[in-house]
This record gives structure tokens, sequence and C-alpha cells, in this order.
């Protein structure tokens, strides 16, 4: 059976302001059920991609399909039913630090009109899955680092997104914390949710069998094959 393409990104052009293009004439998909790695060099473009197929960035030039229709021409009831597909895991968390484990992962359910009942047995569940048990009123300001990122990952799954977006999840953490968030992820791969991780730690990927690399060179998508693999290597010198 032919995989659906979730996203299709076709000669994408990109810059801030008047500053450098970030991408120029960029071309990369992604497939339903991939469990894909984006990777590039500090400030290569990783977020900024994953902003644009998030519909929250606005891009120059080229197409970005999602769902097999171009971002751009969804309305703001099409982008809010398409952020309702997928689930953002921010590199700086962005959870709400005075408020508690459950509050923050219930926002997104309730600002989607859940009711109460719902809400309680999905948080129940994401707070199961991501081992969170005991901590669900705790502040969020007071947990560690591997907590928050748990807590952030909780929040994008907890209204059941058939795609993972998930910046940096394993930055700033140690290798039992970091083999944690993989078990995590291959466990909702396993379920059936795509997975696209952008990072700039390229022996990330040699934790999943058949992951798709990605690289961001030069303004571009390079597809790295699992034959070449060892070209990942060139990475710190990438642009
Ligand atoms: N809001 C912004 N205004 C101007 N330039 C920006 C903005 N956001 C990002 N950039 C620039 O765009 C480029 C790509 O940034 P981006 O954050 O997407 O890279 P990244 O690969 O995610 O980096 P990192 O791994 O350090 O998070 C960088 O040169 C960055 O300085």
């Amino acid at each position: 059976m032919k995989s659906q393409l979730l996203v299709s990104c076709r000669g994408l052009y990109k810059r801030y302001r008047s500053s450098e293009w970030v991408f120029e004439d960029a071309w990369v998909d992604v497939k339903q059920g991939d469990f894909l790695f984006l990777l590039g060099a500090s400030g290569s473009g990783k977020t900024t991609f994953i902003q644009i197929v998030a519909g929250e960035l606005p891009y120059d030039r080229g197409v970005v399909e999602v769902n097999g229709k171009d971002i751009k021409s969804y309305g703001s009831s099409g982008l809010y039913r398409w952020k309702r597909k997928i689930g953002i895991v921010f590199q700086d968390f962005r959870l709400l630090g005075d408020n508690t484990v459950f509050e923050n992962i219930a926002l997104p359910l309730i600002l989607m009109g859940y009711s109460r009942p719902d809400i309680e047995r999905r948080v129940n569940a994401a707070v199961r899955l991501l081992k969170l048990q005991g901590k669900e009123d705790v502040l969020c300001k007071t947990l560690s680092g591997g907590e928050q990122q748990r807590v952030a990952i909780a929040r994008a799954i907890v209204h059941s997104p058939g795609m993972i977006l998930a910046d940096e999840p394993t930055g700033n953490l140690d290798d039992l914390h970091t083999s944690i968030i993989f078990d995590i992820l291959k466990s909702l791969h396993s379920r059936g949710i795509t997975v696209v991780i952008a990072t700039h730690d390229k022996r990330l990927p040699l934790l999943i069998s058949n992951a798709r690399v990605i690289m961001i060179k030069k303004r571009r998508f390079v597809e790295v094959v699992p034959v070449l693999r060892k070209d990942m290597s060139g990475l710190a010198s990438s642009e």
C-alpha cells in the first residue's frame, strides 16, 4: 500500500526579513508512518521548518502541502483542523511554570473544547504513558529538565495527533533520560503516530531502525540513505 503523504514541501524559500535565506529551493516530504530525523547544525533551519509545517510561520516562495493541500490556502478553520492533527514539542518546552503538570497537559484539550470527563481520562492516560504518575499536582517550574520534557511530550500527544513534531526533544538530557524519551517516542510510533524529530545530534538516528534521516545542508534538505549514513559525520561542517 502506498504511504500517504502528510507533508510535501516543494521549492521552499524562506528568510527572515532581509537576512540570508534559511531555505532556498528546498524539497522534502513526510509520509504517514515515518520516523524521521531532521538533522542540521545550529541555525540551519530546523525550528523554522517545524514552525512552517505547523502553520505558524509564513514562507516566501514554494509550496508546502499538508494533508494534500497548500498550507497557504487553508483558511483559519482549515488551519485549526490541521493543528489538531499534530502535536508539537517545543525546544524550550513552553510550559506554564506556575501551573501544575495536570493543568499543562490539559491545556490543549481545554482549548479544543473537550468535556471535563474526557480531559481527565486523556490526561491520566498521557500521565501514565509518560511515567509522570504522582506528579500531577506539582508546579511545572519545580520539575527537573527531564520531567519537563516528558510533560511537554504528554501535552503534545494528549489529543491523539497523527503526527508529532519534536524540536530537540532530548536536548540537555543525559543518555539515560534520552533513552527513556526514545522508548516513549518508539511506543507512540508503534501506535501509528508519525514522528518527526529535529536535532543537531547525529547519534540519535542510530537509536531507531528504519528511520528516515534528512539533513539540512546549504539551505536544502538532503536525504541520507542508510548505506551512506557515514556521511552524517560531516554534519558539523554543514551550513
Ligand atoms: N525570528 C527570527 N528573526 C530573524 N532571524 C531568525 C528568527 N528565527 C530564526 N532566525 C534565523 O534563522 C536561521 C535558522 O534558525 P532556526 O532556529 O530555524 O535554526 P535551528 O536549526 O533550529 O537552530 P538551533 O539548533 O540552534 O535551534 C538562523 O540563522 C536564525 O538566526
